[in-house]
C-alpha cells in the first residue's frame, strides 16, 4: 500500500512547532497550566483537579449537571490559553451536532479567535471526515454518498423481496436492526460467515441478506452511518501509516457522554490514542511528515492523552450497541488513569434532584450516588393528568403561556416525549394558541420525500454509481418511464457489468419507444451536464482548489429547472404540492446559504453535511422558540422548565423495551435524563387515554411515577382524582383546526453547522478529462471492437455464446447475444466484459 499523503496537508500537520521538552508531543511551547488560572477560577476544586490533570488517561464520572461538559470544556481551553496544545492538535467528540456547536462556542466564549482548526464533532461527523479524505486508500470513492436509515430500508426491502425472505419472517426494519448491531460490534459479513450455524436456516437466509446489502453499497459508493465508524476503524488496522497521521496529530482527545459509546467507538478511541511504532515513525519522516521532536527516548511517538467523562445513569442507547462497560471498564484498559468524581450539582433546584436520585436508585447494580445542590429546595414539581392527550397538550401550552408571562423566555423551555408520534397533539395545540415552537430532530425536512427527490438529484450528480438515487428519480417528476422500463435498464446494467447510469447511457438500443428512450437520455445527459459544471477549471484542479467549478446551488437551480421538478408540483391540482414546492424551494434557498457561508465547499460538502445534521439532530437553537423533542435528543441540554410528557405504562417505559431484559432499567434512565434536564422547574404530565394508530385506548400512569416521593409533586389534577371522576372515558376529541405539524420543522432549515466540515475532494493534479471522467464514471473500455451476426465471444460471467443481432451506433453498439448456457443478452459492446473468439 503506499502512503497517502497531502500536498496541501489540510489537517496542519506540518505546522505545529516543536517543543522538544514536551515528550508529550509537539505542542508549542508549554507555559504551564498557571498560566490557565482565569479558566479555572469559579470551578470547584474536584472540576479544578480534572482540569488541571496532565496525565495519559482521566475518567470523570459523576451525575447529571455536575459539570462534566464544562470541565471538558475548560480543560480544552486550558491546554489551549496555556500554549500547551494547538487548537489542530485536539478531538473533541460529543453525541449530537448541537452538543458540538455548543461546545465550541464555549470554548469560543473562554478563548476567542483562537479556538480555530480544533475538531469539535460527533463521531460521525470525524469519521466522515478521515473517510472523505483517505477514501483511496479504501478503494471508495471520494464522493461517495452517505446512506440513511429509509435508504437503508429500501434496499433490504428490495433484497428480502429477491430473495423471499419474508417467508422465513425477514422484515426490512429487522435485518436492518440486525446488520446495524453487528456493525456496531465490529463484525462485517466475513466475520460473521465464519460463525455462521449453516443449520439454522434464518442464518443462513440473514448471511445472504448482510452479504446482498454490503455488495450493493459497496457497489453503489455508499455507507451507511454504522460503516462510517466501523470502515474507520478498518482503515486505521489495515493501514497504520494512515492511522500515524492521524494518532501523530492528535494530541489531545476528549470524549463526552462516554457512556453511550458502543463497540466501534471504542476501537476508534483505541486506535487514535495509540502511540506511533519507531518503524512507521521512521517512514513518516522519510515522507516529510514532521517527527522530530515528538518521539520519546524509545523513538514512539507516545500515545494521545485521553479524557472521557459520562455517567452510567444516563446510558440510554443500549439499543445501538451502547456499552456501558466501557465506562465500567476504563480503568482496566487505561492502566494509570486517573479518576475524579464530581458530586455537586450546579443545574438544577433540590427538589428536582430528590426526584431524580428516588428514580434512579430503582435501578440495581449501580454505585449509589446523590445528587445535591447548594442552591436550595426550589418550587415543586407539577404534575398533571389530562384526559385526553389533547388535554395534556392544552395544560402544557398553557402552562408555557404562563411562564412566558412570568419572564421566561420561550427558548428557555423545553417539552420531552418518549416516542415522535407525541408530538401531533401537541403541535396541535401549539398552532392553535399561536405559541411559537420547534420541533428538534423530529418529522425532518430532509426526510420529506419532495427533499428526498431533489437531494436524490443532487446525489446522483455527485456519485454516479449510485443506484438508489438516480432510480428514485428515473420518473420523477412523471416522464413517462414505467417499472417495466427500469426493470429492463437494471437487468441490462446486471448483464454488463454495468452501473445503471451506464446503462442508461446505452438507452437506444434497448429497444424500448422513442419517447421513453428519450426520456431516460435526456435524464441521463442532464445529470452529465450537471457533474459537469461542478469541475473546476484547470487552475482549480492545478491547485486542488473548487475555483470555477459551479456553485450547489447553481447546480441544484439547474436541475430543477430542466427537470421540472417544482414545475410539476406548482401545476398540479394536489393542495399539498403547493407546499411540497415551497419546501424544495426552501432547500434551493438553503443552498444559497451555504454556498455564502462556505466559500470553496463543494457539492460533496453540501450532501455531507445534509446526512449528518439530518441523522442526527438539527442544529442551533432558534432563539425565541420553545423545543420539542425526544428523551433521547435531550440528553446533555439544559432548560429553565421542563415539561415530561406522557408519562404512563406502554409509553415510559416503552411497551418494546417493556419485556425486555434490561429494558425497564434503561428507561429508567432515560426518565431520569429527562428529569435532570430541568434547572428551575419540572412539569411532569400524562393522559388518561390516548390515539395511537388511529384506536383511543385508556392510559396507566407510568410506575416510574409512584418511585417519585408524594411530597415532591404538587399535581394540579392527580392520576387518582381523575380516576375517581371516572375519566376514562375520552372527553370528546377537540375539532381539528389548523391540521398537524403545519409548523414545526421546516423553519428549523435554516440553520447551520458551525462545525461544518469542507472535504476536499482528491482532485489534485488529475488533468480536466481525468476529472470529469472520475465524476461521470468510466469503465473498460473496448475501444472499436467489431461484431457481426454469427461471431462467437466469451463474457466473464455468461461464458462463450453467438452474436444474433448488432443494434445502435457508435459508442452505443449493442450485441444481442444468444449464450450457450445463459440465454439471450444485450450487451454494449464497448465496454461489455467480453472477447472475440
Ligand atoms: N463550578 C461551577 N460553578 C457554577 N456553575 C457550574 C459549575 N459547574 C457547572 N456549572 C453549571 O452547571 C450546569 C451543568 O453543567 P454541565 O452541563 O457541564 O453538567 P454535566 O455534568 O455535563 O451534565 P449532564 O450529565 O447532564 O451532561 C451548567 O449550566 C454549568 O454551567
Ligand atoms: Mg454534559
Amino acid at each position: 500500500m503506499t502512503l497517502i499523503l497531502h500536498p496541501d496537508d489540510p489537517t496542519g500537520w506540518r505546522e505545529a512547532p516543536v517543543a522538544a521538552s514536551d515528550k508529550r508531543g509537539g505542542g508549542p511551547q508549554g507555559a504551564g497550566p498557571a498560566a490557565s488560572d482565569r479558566l479555572t477560577a469559579g470551578l470547584n476544586p474536584q472540576q479544578r483537579e480534572a482540569v488541571e490533570y496532565r496525565g495519559e488517561a482521566l475518567l470523570i464520572v459523576a451525575g447529571a449537571g455536575s459539570g462534566k461538559t464544562r470541565v471538558l470544556t475548560h480543560r480544552i481551553a486550558s491546554l489551549i490559553d496555556g500554549r500547551e496544545a494547538w487548537p489542530s492538535q485536539i478531538l473533541a467528540i460529543t453525541f449530537t451536532n448541537k452538543a458540538a456547536a455548543e461546545m465550541r462556542e464555549r470554548v469560543e466564549a473562554l478563548l476567542g479567535e483562537a479556538a480555530g482548526g480544533m475538531w469539535i464533532s460527533t463521531f460521525h461527523s470525524a469519521c466522515v471526515r478521515i473517510l472523505r479524505r483517505e477514501a483511496a486508500a479504501m478503494g471508495l470513492s471520494t464522493t461517495f454518498t452517505i446512506y440513511d436509515s429509509a435508504d437503508q430500508r429500501t434496499i433490504l426491502k428490495r433484497i428480502i423481496k429477491e430473495l423471499d425472505a419474508d417467508t422465513l419472517g425477514f422484515t426490512p426494519a429487522s435485518a436492518q436492526a440486525k446488520i446495524s448491531k453487528l456493525k456496531n460490534e465490529l463484525s462485517d459479513v466475513e466475520t460473521y460467515a465464519r460463525n455462521v450455524n449453516t443449520n439454522d436456516p434464518n442464518d443462513v437466509m440473514f448471511l445472504e441478506i448482510f452479504r446482498q446489502y454490503t455488495r450493493r453499497l459497496r457497489d453503489a459508493s455508499a455507507l451507511d452511518f454504522d460503516d462510517l465508524i466501523s470502515e474507520t476503524v478498518y482503515l486505521f488496522r489495515a493501514f497504520p501509516k494512515v492511522a500515524a497521521l492521524y494518532q501523530r496529530r492528535f494530541r489531545h482527545i476528549l470524549v463526552d457522554e462516554y457512556q453511550d459509546t458502543n463497540h466501534a467507538q471504542y476501537a476508534l478511541i483505541r486506535e487514535l490514542t495509540r502511540p506511533v511504532e519507531p518503524d512507521v515513525v521512521a517512514e513518516l519522516d522519510e515522507h516529510g511528515v514532521l517527527v522530530r521532536g515528538m518521539t520519546d527516548a524509545s523513538g514512539r511517538i507516545p500515545g494521545a492523552s485521553l479524557t472521557v467523562v459520562g455517567d452510567s445513569d444516563q446510558s440510554i442507547y443500549a439499543f445501538r450497541g451502547a456499552d456501558i462497560r466501557n465506562i465500567v471498564e476504563f480503568e482496566r484498559d487505561f492502566p494509570g488513569a486517573k479518576v475524579v468524581l464530581l458530586e455537586q450539582n450546579y443545574r438544577s433546584t433540590q427538589n428536582i434532584l430528590s426526584a431524580a436520585n428516588a428514580v434512579i436508585a430503582n435501578n440495581f447494580d449501580r454505585k449509589e450516588k446523590k445528587l445535591w445542590t447548594a442552591d436550595g429546595d426550589g418550587d415543586k414539581i407539577t404534575g398533571y393528568t389530562g384526559y385526553s392527550a389533547h388535554d395534556e397538550a392544552q395544560f402544557v401550552a398553557d402552562e408555557i403561556e404562563a411562564l412566558h408571562r412570568a419572564g421566561v423566555a420561550y427558548r428557555d423551555i423545553a417539552v420531552f416525549y418518549r416516542t415522535n408520534a407525541q408530538t401531533r397533539a401537541l403541535e396541535e395545540i401549539f398552532v392553535r394558541s399561536a405559541l411559537p415552537y420547534r420541533v428538534v430532530g423530529g418529522t425532518k425536512f430532509y426526510e420529506r420525500a419532495e427533499i428526498k427527490d431533489a437531494m436524490a438529484y443532487l446525489i446522483a450528480v455527485a456519485n454516479p454509481l449510485d443506484e438508489l438515487a438516480i432510480r428514485r428519480i428515473l420518473n420523477t417528476p412523471k416522464r413517462g418511464i414505467g417499472p417495466a422500463t427500469e426493470t429492463s435498464i437494471a437487468s441490462f446494467a446486471e448483464q454488463n457489468d454495468l452501473s445503471f447510469r451506464q446503462a442508461m447511457r446505452a438507452a437506444d438500443g434497448l429497444g424500448l419507444g422513442p419517447k421513453v428512450t428519450k426520456a431516460i437520455l435526456d435524464l441521463a445527459n442532464l445529470l452529465d451536464e450537471a457533474a459537469a459544471m461542478l469541475v473546476p477549471s484547470q487552475k482549480g484542479i492545478d491547485e486542488g482548489t473548487n475555483e470555477g467549478a459551479a456553485k450547489v446551488s447553481d447546480v441544484l437551480a439547474h436541475l430543477l429547472d430542466r427537470s421540472g421538478l417544482v414545475e410539476t408540483l406548482r401545476n398540479s391540482r394536489d393542495p399539498q404540492d403547493e407546499t411540497r414546492a415551497e419546501n424544495v424551494e426552501e432547500l434551493l434557498a438553503q443552498t444559497k446559504d451555504f454556498d455564502r457561508e462556505n466559500p470553496g465547499a463543494g457539492l460533496v460538502d453540501f450532501l455531507t453535511q445534509v446526512s449528518l445534521v439530518a441523522a442526527a439532530d438539527e442544529l442551533d437553537d432558534a432563539s425565541g422558540t420553545v423545543s420539542l423533542m425526544t428523551l433521547h435528543t435531550a440528553k446533555g441540554l439544559e432548560y429553565h422548565a421542563v415539561f415530561l410528557t406522557g408519562i404512563e405504562e406502554g409509553l415510559l417505559p416503552h411497551q418494546m423495551s417493556a419485556t425486555e431484559p434490561g429494558g425497564p432499567a434503561e428507561e429508567r434512565r432515560l426518565f431520569y435524563v429527562g428529569i435532570t434536564r430541568a434547572r428551575k422547574r419540572l412539569y411532569l404530565s400524562l393522559a388518561m387515554s390516548r390515539a395511537q394508530f388511529g384506536e383511543v385506548s385508556v392510559a396507566m400512569p407510568s410506575r416510574y411515577l409512584q418511585e417519585i416521593p408524594d411530597e415532591l409533586i404538587d399535581w394540579k389534577q392527580s392520576p387518582g382524582m381523575a380516576t375517581s371522576r371516572g375519566g376514562t372515558q375520552p372527553r370528546a376529541l377537540n375539532a381539528r383546526r389548523g391540521g398537524y405539524g403545519s409548523g414545526g420543522s421546516g423553519g428549523a432549515w435554516g440553520l447551520r453547522d458551525r462545525d461544518l466540515e469542507r472535504f476536499s475532494v482528491t482532485k489534485a493534479a488529475a488533468p480536466k478529462a481525468e476529472w470529469a471522467n472520475r465524476v461521470t464514471g468510466t469503465v473498460r473500455d473496448n475501444g472499436d471492437l467489431t461484431l457481426e451476426v454469427g461471431d462467437r465471444i466469451r463474457h466473464t460471467d455468461f461464458g462463450e455464446g453467438t452474436v444474433r443481432q448488432v443494434t445502435g451506433e457508435g459508442s452505443k453498439r449493442i450485441a444481442h447475444v444468444a449464450f450457450d448456457t445463459a440465454g439471450q443478452k444485450k450487451l454494449l459492446i464497448k465496454i461489455a466484459p467480453i472477447e472475440k473468439l
